[in-house]
């Protein structure tokens, strides 16, 4: 029976963390309508920097393995990134390189490349083969070479050796090694018969054309090279590695791609699965996670044994330089930075054959789909999928934010957090919670308080769904006006998404509702405004509403700004995508906003704009 073995030999104790190099695609003027150049620039062999979003006269520097840059040929990616890794699976132990990267930024170029620059694995395999021709006879191993060849397209495994195959289940084997059964597994004795079986394979691959690139990969594309060694002398002791070469498909953005119908689709179930490849990242990061989410996606759960586990890991991340690849270039940037902190802790599988061990040319990834184990394992996972403890059905939430604002959310932790402050970062972060979970009991207080206060001001004056204003008299009824200025100004302000956390009924306040009008406005506590300024304005407005309730929304508004996602910012009134994200990077840079006034501090966020800003989302917020 096959039984995991700690490291006996060709390995060592010590741990094999993820080496990350990335590769900047030289730039294309045709990617560069409006001729702005480049916003990466390589610095030497292992940083790099790229321009600041927020403020274009700064710089983001980054340090990794290896940088290689515009000029850096096929060769040299190889020699420095990937020929390292490779003598391991010869001993028994797993080795994995993946290309990340946004769409078009130069993955496939770099794992498969041309005829005339052949990529990482053609000389991959290439290579394993030399290796195993200049093992010494003598040693007293035999070794065989096989291949599989897979991809994951819209969460289904499918095998591109045998092409009119359906979604292949993903098992994992009680000595943690993922099997794909019924995968085809072809034993190749030479680099002409992998290029004989692995070309006309690469044609099944799911390509598509996108706005972003003619020939887009719209499937994560696994290649796996499997040595199996076997000791001459009885009893046939085996050793079996892996290498897994990983062309993944394009992180992107589809506001930029233009896709539609089956492109988004497709895109969802990649962003998906690189969202789930991203988390797995950050949880192997935190060294804390009690569970890595590995199963919530196919891509995942198959790079099981060769991320955060046994293997020796690299990760190519390819990145382009033109301007409007930015965003997705500092996602996949802040991605990369992350990687490098997973630690792998290396051991030689090996199994001890009971029968001496036959060997056949043509036949299937071990473990097939109908043994007892793995019946037990698919009742397992279908029951995690029922009681709901299934990472799949959360993340299918519609609750969920997207994708991206994720991304942008888990870059800003990252972005924040270096590795020895990690888990100074988990505690903050439990704390942070706790604050949070605080402020949702003082607003229930508040809302049961408002409550009371409006049923009594009903009770006296017989209505009942007056808001907590100052007097308790509605400004809905005090404060109309038919001036024709006044009307000018009216904007429908509509309510915050969701952003409160409120239960009751959501309803559209208008602007007049509760605006104070100069001339007309008798009440007094009302300030009246000298020359009509919005500032001034706001000070009128803002002095009807009883203070408590205009603090308590100020802390609530406080509270989006610093702990809201890309989606919640969203959520507020007067705020587009590119003012939250603009709101995000400034917390990326300066910390958490101290009062809402800090908000004039981002970029384009005037005076006036901020003042228009409060009352639209404090009225918003009454409107509920
Ligand atoms: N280092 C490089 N040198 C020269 N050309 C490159 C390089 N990297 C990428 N290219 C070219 O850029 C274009 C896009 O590259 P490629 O198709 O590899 O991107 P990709 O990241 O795999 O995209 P997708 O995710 O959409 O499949 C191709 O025409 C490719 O030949």
């Amino acid at each position: 029976m096959a039984q995991r073995v700690g490291l006996s030999d060709g390995g060592s104790k010590k741990t094999s963390r993820v080496r990350v190099a990335v590769r900047l695609r030289p730039y294309m003027g045709k990617e560069d309508e409006k001729g702005e150049g480049s916003c990466v620039k390589g610095l030497d062999s292992q940083n790099l920097e790229i321009i600041n979003w927020r403020n274009a006269t700064e710089t983001v520097k980054y340090h990794f393995d290896a940088f290689h840059g515009e000029q850096t040929t096929q060769q040299e990616v190889f020699l420095s990134s990937v020929k390292p890794v490779l003598p391991h699976i010869l001993n028994g132990q797993n080795a994995s390189v993946f290309a990340y990267g946004p769409t078009g930024a130069g993955k496939t170029h770099t794992m498969l490349g041309s005829s005339e620059q052949a990529g990482v694995i053609p000389r991959a395999v290439r290579e394993v083969f030399d290796l195993v021709r200049a093992r010494d006879e003598e040693e007293g191993w035999d070794y065989s070479i096989g291949m599989s060849y897979l991809e994951i397209y819209n969460e289904k495994v499918l095998d591109l050796l045998s092409p009119n195959s359906h979604d292949l289940p993903i098992r994992e084997d009680k000595d943690k090694n993922i099997l794909i059964p019924g995968l085809t597994h072809t034993t190749i004795s030479s680099f002409s018969d992998f290029d004989k079986h692995f070309v006309p394979a690469s044609l099944n691959r799911t390509t598509a054309s996108t706005k972003l690139n003619q020939r887009s990969s719209r499937s994560h594309a696994i290649l796996l090279i499997k040595v199996v060694r076997t000791r001459r002398a009885l009893p046939n002791r085996q050793q079996i590695g892996k290498l897994y070469l990983v062309d993944l498909a394009g992180s992107e953005d589809n506001r930029r791609t233009g896709n539609q119908g089956i492109r988004l689709k497709e895109s969802g179930a990649i962003n998906l699965s690189l969202f789930t490849l991203s988390k797995v990242v950050d949880s192997l990061n935190s060294g804390t996670a009690i569970r890595v989410p590995y199963r919530d996606s196919k891509l995942t759960r198959l790079l099981q044994d060769s991320l955060g586990g046994s293997a020796h890991s690299v990760m190519i991340t390819n990145i382009a330089p033109e301007y409007k690849y930015y965003f997705d270039t500092f996602t996949a940037l802040n991605f990369a930075a992350k990687s490098k902190l997973i630690v792998n802790k290396p051991f030689t599988r090996e199994t001890v054959a009971v029968m001496p061990v036959k060997r056949s040319r043509e036949g299937h990834e071990a473990g097939g789909s109908g043994t007892e184990p793995h019946k037990k394992k698919q009742k397992e996972d279908k029951k995690a999928e029922q009681d709901g403890s299934s990472p799949s059905t959360h993340l299918h939430s519609r609750s969920e934010p997207s994708v991206l604002d994720r991304l942008i959310a888990l870059e800003k932790q990252m972005m924040s957090c270096k590795d020895k402050d990690r888990i100074s970062m988990l505690k903050d972060m439990a704390q942070y919670r706790k604050e949070i979970q605080d402020l949702k009991e003082k607003q229930r207080e508040f809302e049961n308080k408002a409550k009371l206060l409006n049923r009594l001001a009903g009770e006296k004056s017989g209505t009942s769904q007056t808001p907590n204003f100052k007097n308790n008299i509605a400004p809905l009824e005090r404060k109309q006006s038919t001036a024709t200025k006044a009307k000018k100004q009216q904007a429908v302000v509509q309510p915050l998404q969701g952003q409160f956390g409120m239960t009751q009924q959501v309803v559209v306040v208008k602007k007049q509702s509760v605006c104070v009008k100069k001339k007309e406005s008798k009440l007094p506590d009302q300030v009246e405004p000298p020359d009509g300024k919005e500032n001034m304005m706001q000070d009128s407005w803002e002095s009807q509403i009883d203070t408590s309730v205009l603090e308590h929304s100020r802390q609530k508004i406080l509270q989006i700004l610093n702990s809201g996602s890309l989606k919640e910012l969203k959520g507020l009134q007067q705020i587009g995508v590119k003012k939250a994200k603009l709101i995000l990077g400034w917390r990326e840079i300066h910390g958490d906003f101290t009062k809402v006034e800090d908000l004039t501090k981002v970029e384009g966020m005037t005076e006036k704009r901020f003042s228009t800003f409060m009352k639209a989302n404090i009225l918003s917020n009454m409107g509920k």
